[in-house]
């Protein structure tokens, strides 16, 4: 793609971006030969050729590759107290009619034809009454609401528009007319027994399980929520108390599990394995999880093991390395058992990113869920481009200008601050994006676009 204005050079971009200001434009080059023939500020200018051959698979193919990576799991039971989250393995289909018989709707009477109308006496009909008495006509009795509608009854006339004499005659308020039919929810009215209430693939919420409780279901077909193990990498990293001596506090550890959660899988563990190579293959070898996120570690470092782990393990490498910006060390691949790994970036903003691009997607297929169109948004202003690599960045939605994203500051590869504050990440295409533009949004799984 040809860079636009703003687009900037790889090593200039990176620079800019790790210290967390990269979607202001970099200065300008006093000279742009420093930047190689790759550097232009000027859309007029001819085409340029980046200096250096892009690394890793295209930002949207990584996507696809792992979405395309796995298979949902089979259908099991699940009583409906422990099915929110999973996922309908079947359409949703009525087990009976709902309302399931002629129900009233309000507190009252229950009528037969125009009034006025005889009052049977008695505290009358409750819901949860079994079959009521017919009704006959030009008598009324007394109703709750939820409760069978009797035979033979044309309406229900609410307690305050109705005016009981002494005498047991029931009237209506001001000779106010009734409608046939009037405060009486039909048998049937929300779906018939059979009708099909939701597709096979909804995610199951809380809503969910109350409509399939009122349908009929004690348990429902799942495609259970994907095992995921956590493995958080890095002997620098510390897990409670201030940083000091050279050592960070693990920022990954406390949020990805959380977050995988929000994504639909059941993180069932986290692990600290600091360092060390053995400890890696050990808990990689062994692991029953349906999918291994490892943090840190990725890069060509002396201690960056995931590589050599995947090989040792004789792991399918899927996607290594992917362009985007930040993340782009993110790695997916398939071990031998069937399993997959997703080795994330230590920087916290581009393990986000990897998260984002290759676990969500990898979920959505162990969970069988279909993939939705990703919504989008106008820039706010524009944001500089990496020559050949999307980008991703934490935007919030303009309050005074619906449907614009506006990028937010402090979104370095090692920073949380912009990510904390946002409601999605926007994908900014190579060379980058202009205000106005229309961008994709990964909206964050705890539903931060709205
Ligand atoms: N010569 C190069 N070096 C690096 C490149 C490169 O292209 N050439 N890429 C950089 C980028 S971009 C990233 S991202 C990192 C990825 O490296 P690793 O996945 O091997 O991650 P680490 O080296 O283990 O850590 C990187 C950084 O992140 C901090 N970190 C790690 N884990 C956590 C955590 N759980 N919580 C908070 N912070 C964490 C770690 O201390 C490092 O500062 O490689 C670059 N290097
Ligand atoms: O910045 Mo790295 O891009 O943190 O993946």
């Amino acid at each position: 793609m040809t860079p636009r204005r703003g687009a900037v050079e790889r090593d200039e971009f990176d620079e800019a971006l790790s210290l967390g200001n990269a979607h202001v434009a970099p200065q300008r080059a006093q000279d742009p030969e420093d930047y190689g023939d790759a550097f232009t500020l000027d859309e007029r200018a001819p085409a340029p050729r980046p200096r250096h051959r892009p690394h890793g698979t295209p930002w949207p193919d990584a996507r696809r590759a792992a979405a395309r990576a796995a298979r949902p799991a089979a259908p099991r039971p699940r009583p409906l107290a422990q099915a929110v989250g999973e996922v309908l393995a079947a359409p949703l289909e009525a087990l009976a009619d709902l309302p399931p018989f002629d129900t009233s709707a309000m507190d009252g009477y229950a009528v037969t034809g125009p009034g006025p109308w005889r009052l049977a006496s008695g505290q009358g009909l409750l819901a949860g009454d079994r079959a009521a008495r017919p009704l006959a006509d030009g008598t009324a009795v007394r109703i709750a609401t939820g409760a069978r509608i009797p035979p033979g009854a044309t309406a229900v006339v609410r307690t305050e528009h109705a005016e009981l004499r002494p005498d047991g005659t029931l009237l209506t308020r001001d000779a106010r007319a009734v409608r046939t039919g009037q405060d009486i929810r039909p048998r049937g009215q929300e779906c018939r027994s059979g009708t099909p209430l939701l597709p096979a693939g909804a995610e199951i919420t809380p809503a969910v399980v109350g409509l399939a409780a009122a349908a009929g279901y004690d348990e429902l077909s799942v495609i259970p929520r994907p095992r995921v193990e956590v493995l958080v990498l890095g002997q620098e990293l510390l897990h409670r108390g201030l940083p000091a001596d050279g050592r960070i506090r693990d920022a990954l550890g406390p949020m990805l599990a959380p977050w995988l959660q929000a994504m639909g899988a059941d993180a069932f563990v986290t692990r600290r394995l600091g360092d060390d190579a053995e400890l890696l293959y050990e808990a990689v070898g062994s692991s029953t999880a349906q999918l291994i996120v490892t943090t840190g570690g990725t890069a060509a470092g002396p201690v960056d093991h995931v590589h050599g782990v995947l090989a040792r393990l004789k792991a399918d490498l899927l996607v290594d390395g992917v362009r985007v910006r930040p993340g782009h060390p993110m790695l997916l691949a398939r071990l031998p058992n069937g399993a997959h790994v997703t080795g994330l970036p230590g920087n916290p903003l581009a393990a986000v990113t990897g998260l984002m691009t290759l676990a969500g997607p990898l979920l959505s297929a162990l969970r069988g869920t279909p993939a939705a169109e990703d919504p989008t948004a106008a820039l706010t202003e524009d944001v500089t481009g990496h020559p050949t690599d999307t980008r991703v960045i934490p935007v919030v939605r303009d309050r005074r200008r619906p449907g614009a994203a506006r990028p937010l500051h402090f979104t370095g590869p090692a920073m949380l601050r912009g990510l904390a504050a946002a409601h999605a990440l926007a994908v900014v295409p190579p060379g980058g994006a202009r205000a106005g533009d229309a961008v994709a949004l990964l909206p964050l799984p705890w539903g931060g676009t709205g």
